[in-house]
């Protein structure tokens, strides 16, 4: 039986660890700000930014919404953006992904201060990571980086496979691994014998997408599994890519979901909004 990687704990030190920096900067007159702008009214991306508000409020950190209606045009949001790059008392600026159809998600990314890009989607910081010498790493790869290191697994010399090629998972969560000196394998739908890279990999991570993708044929016995997916099952029940009951006999630890990388994502957003705080006032 797996050990589950307890994504909740984990993204309690963080946070914590967040909070502490917070107060030393508060004391010298500091107080790190996150502006989150979102979109139209789907509801998951709804329950997502309320989690930040609230990672935010549990952390000391200033937070400012901006929720605009669907029918918002692409000057409107690249003029709030560029407010929000020139506004003081705010460091970090996130617009909630995906934006409505007709709206350039891109151009407005482009749009933001890299100094301020706490999800790190800018091509500048982007292009930093793919370097090696970034300022942010991209929230949910960098919570799955911290949920591996949780196990006490080593990740040099590691069999890694990344299951999923999108901007914000699967390319930089590939990126970090080989930082990591991992032997990196990235697979995505033209992938062939996906089965079988997958079962060669010590370390798994699922950024697909879709419920049930990853099955116990997938996965070699004593692998690290985490798992990214954020989908609905037939039920309509939150639940990722792995078909967690059968994989979890199989794998040597496991995230849930809920409960795994979600948590972690929001823990590394406020840690980046501290670090953004601190680049922005000469700290860092
Ligand atoms: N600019 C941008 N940055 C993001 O970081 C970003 C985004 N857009 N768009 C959507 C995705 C998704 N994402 C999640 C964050 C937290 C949970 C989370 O807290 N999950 C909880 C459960 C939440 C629930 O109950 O639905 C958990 O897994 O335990 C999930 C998903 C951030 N994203």
């Amino acid at each position: 039986m797996a050990k589950l990687i307890d994504g909740k704990a984990v993204s309690a030190k963080v946070k914590a660890e967040a909070a502490e920096e917070v107060k030393v900067l508060k004391a010298g007159g500091i107080t790190p700000g996150l502006a989150v702008i979102i979109v139209g009214d789907d509801p998951a991306s709804h329950i997502y930014v309320n989690n930040k508000k609230k990672a935010c409020a549990a952390t000391g950190i200033h937070s400012e919404e901006y929720a605009l209606p669907a029918d918002t045009t692409q000057e409107e949001l690249l003029a709030l953006v560029k407010e929000l790059n020139e506004k003081e008392d705010i460091h970090g600026i996130l617009v909630q992904s995906p934006l409505p159809d007709g709206l350039d998600e891109s151009a407005v990314v482009e749009a933001i201060d890299p100094l301020k890009d706490v999800d790190a989607f800018h091509a500048y910081n982007v292009g930093r990571i793919m370097i090696g010498n970034y300022r942010f790493l991209p929230c949910t790869p960098a919570g799955v980086i911290e949920l591996i290191r949780s196990t006490g697994v080593e990740i040099a010399g590691k069999n890694c496979v990344v299951i999923g090629r999108s901007n914000i998972v699967g390319k930089p969560m590939a990126m970090l691994l080989l930082h990591n000196n991992g032997t990196v394998t990235i697979c995505h739908s033209r992938t062939k014998n996906l089965k079988e890279i997958c079962r060669s990999a010590d370390i798994l991570v699922s950024a697909v997408g879709k419920a049930h993708f990853v099955t116990a044929d997938m996965v070699k016995e004593g692998a690290v599994v985490i798992d990214v997916g954020m989908n609905r099952d037939e039920n309509g029940k939150l639940c990722g890519d792995v078909d967690f009951d059968a994989v979890e006999s199989l794998a040597s630890h496991i995230t849930p979901v809920p409960g795994g990388v979600g948590p972690m994502t929001i823990a590394m957003l406020m840690k980046n909004t501290v670090t953004a705080a601190k680049l922005q006032n000469g700290i860092a």
